[in-house]
């Protein structure tokens, strides 16, 4: 019997739908009627047949109901179908947008293929579950009439047949559970192969140069293989209940119609009531098939519907309220209070990823003036890319508080803050699409000039804005995400410079931009280049997770034992790579 837990959750699915489905069910029910009536009109054409009555009304009757059983069978069945697709669509719109409003830090510590499955195939699993529940209704009232009609036709063929019924019955009820269960197992295969296949494709480059082609494909193959055995599992208890269903159904067939021919040959049953209970002993197969198919689309939709239910415990990010708008930008714009304060202030902030882990840093108190260029350096953990998700608002501080233009960050919603910065990831990805689209992700209504004044800050002047950015070099798409970066001059520029050696052509660009940038507004690098931690006004030091020490470049190299060893490491890679 279905988990109640689980139907619940498949119920709240399909909740807003209840109309239609109600609809179904009247229509369902009336095509129904008319199937069961249709028997019983025959004898009557027999019976009149035989007794030489007159044909034309029965006749018309029994014509009447097959057209009127089609027309309203074929209104259901559009509304049903229709109404899957809406199902599948609401439920991949809602989970799209959760996706999109999910904490990032939640949102990242879930394969990313399994995501993606949940929209694309679990979504798909709801499609036959969203007619089961009416098409169980259905069949249950046609198996229950019809039932009933045969013994109003004859009760000791009803005996039989109900004998041959509770057989195939009893063998169903043990065997349909396990489809669900295989069903089930077969999905979250299919969820690992996504997540497996979607991660090794990303790393295709690393897979490939460590000759782990055939290894890392073995593996994906065997979660394919899981899921085969799962489903072929399935595919078997199913085609066992079917063969035990058809089986029984042939049997008491041959059984019903062995003893309506005795009883007939007794003189104790008409001809035309056996052909008409043997057209309900064919009826029935249609609400027992029925009952099986509906039964295993509720199993697998109420799994997916609880997997996708699961979703629910991904974090969000509060929904954009703008209390700023309500108390009034004045009192707090840069003109009024912070105007010639810093930009950013972070004070006594400690944060952590997870409850049982050690803060990735801890009582962090620093002060990023609005103009000027604060680079971070930091031995590996020391907590640098901690203190950009703090700023950008992926993380949110255990303690402490960090403060924009005066204001705590509280105060201020995620949009308010992320529209005052602009960010350029490490690894910056280009997104799907051209070179154009790419720049205008931040802002979508820049004009062309803009597109072509900041592709000539990042000295891509001669590039086609109009090519697909996936086209780019490694070199050309750092200078695209700073160019994505730049477009409408951001007030503060987040930098997480990239670890991996770039082009000198590159490395220039970038110098020239922060250095451009920072005479007007805020820089802050996570400085990964001789060039950039020299180039910068101040300097912060992080270690494990805290300030060490800040300051001038020629101040911390006097004075701070750590910043003289990172700048040495630094200095050694820079003059590598001018003599490689
Ligand atoms: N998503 C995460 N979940 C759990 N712990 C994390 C996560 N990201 C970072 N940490 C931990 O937080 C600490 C600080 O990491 P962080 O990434 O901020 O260092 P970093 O200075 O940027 O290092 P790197 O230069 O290697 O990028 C480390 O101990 C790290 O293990």
């Amino acid at each position: 019997m279905p988990d109640p837990t689980r139907l619940r959750t498949l119920l709240t699915v399909l909740r807003p739908h209840r109309r239609t489905m109600l609809l179904g069910l009247v229509l369902g029910l009336a095509a129904n009627a008319a199937g069961l009536a249709t028997p019983m009109v025959t004898k009557w054409v027999l019976d009149s047949f035989s007794s030489g009555l007159d044909l034309a009304r029965p006749v018309a009757v029994l014509a009447g109901l097959v057209v009127i059983g089609a027309a309203i069978g074929l209104w259901q069945w559009i509304l049903m179908g229709t109404l899957a697709e809406q199902i599948v669509l609401d439920a991949r719109t809602s989970i799209i947008r959760r996706y999109f409003r999910a904490r990032v830090l939640d949102l990242q510590r879930r394969p990313t293929g399994e995501l993606v499955t949940r929209v694309t195939s679990d979504t798909g699993l709801l499609h036959a579950a969203s007619g089961s529940l009416i098409g169980l209704i259905n069949a249950g009232v046609g198996l229950i009439g019809t039932l009933i009609l045969m013994g109003v036709l004859d009760l000791t063929l009803l005996a039989c047949t109900l004998s041959a019924v509770v057989v195939v019955g009893a063998g169903m009820s043990r065997l349909l559970p396990r489809i669900g269960v295989a069903q089930t197992a077969a999905q979250e295969s299919v969820g690992r192969l996504g997540a497996n296949l979607e991660g090794s494709l990303r790393a295709i480059r690393t897979v490939k140069a460590s000759r782990a082609e055939t290894r890392q494909g073995d593996q994906i193959i065997g979660n394919a293989q899981d899921a085969a055995t799962h489903s072929i599992r399935a595919a078997r208890v199913s085609a066992t209940v079917w063969t035990i269903s058809w089986s029984g159904i042939q049997l008491s067939v041959m059984l019903i119609l062995a003893v309506g021919a005795w009883r007939a040959s007794l003189g104790l049953l008409e001809v035309s009531t056996l052909v008409a209970f043997l057209l309900y002993v064919f009826q029935l197969m249609g609400p027992i098939s029925e009952l099986t198919q509906n039964l295993t689309a509720l199993q697998s939709g109420m799994a997916a519907a609880a997997r996708i239910n699961e979703l629910d415990t991904i974090g969000q990010e509060p929904a954009d309220h703008s209390p700023s708008a309500t108390d009034g930008p004045a009192v707090f714009a840069p003109s009024a209070t912070a105007a010639g304060g810093p930009v950013l202030v972070l004070q006594g902030v400690t944060a952590r990823y997870g409850p049982d882990v050690a803060p990735a840093v801890r009582g962090i108190d620093l002060e990023i003036p609005r103009h000027g260029h604060t680079a971070i350096v930091g031995p590996s953990g020391a907590g640098k890319t901690t203190l950009f998700s703090l700023l950008l608002r992926f993380l949110e501080p255990e303690h402490g508080r960090i403060l924009l233009d005066g204001r705590p960050y509280t105060e201020w919603s995620h949009s308010e803050v992320r529209g005052r910065l602009a960010y350029v990831e490490q690894e910056t990805p280009v997104l799907p699409g051209t070179i154009a689209d790419n720049l205008r992700f931040t802002h979508p209504d820049a004009t062309d000039d803009e597109i072509r004044t900041v592709l000539t800050a990042v000295r891509l002047d001669g590039v086609d804005p109009a090519l697909s950015a996936t086209d780019l070099s490694g070199g050309q798409r750092q200078r695209i995400a700073l160019a994505r970066a730049l477009l409408r001059t951001p007030e503060i520029l987040l930098l997480d410079e990239a670890t991996a050696q770039v082009d000198g052509l590159t490395e220039a660009a970038v110098q020239d931009c922060i250095r451009e940038r920072a005479s007007s507004g805020a820089v802050v690098t996570i400085a990964h280049r001789l060039s950039t931690v020299l180039d910068a006004d101040r300097i912060i030091v992080l270690e494990d997770g805290r300030v060490r020490a800040q300051g001038t470049h020629t101040d911390l190299y006097s004075t701070d034992d750590l910043y003289r060893r990172l700048v040495e490491a630094l200095r050694i890679a820079a003059t590598d790579t001018t003599y490689a």
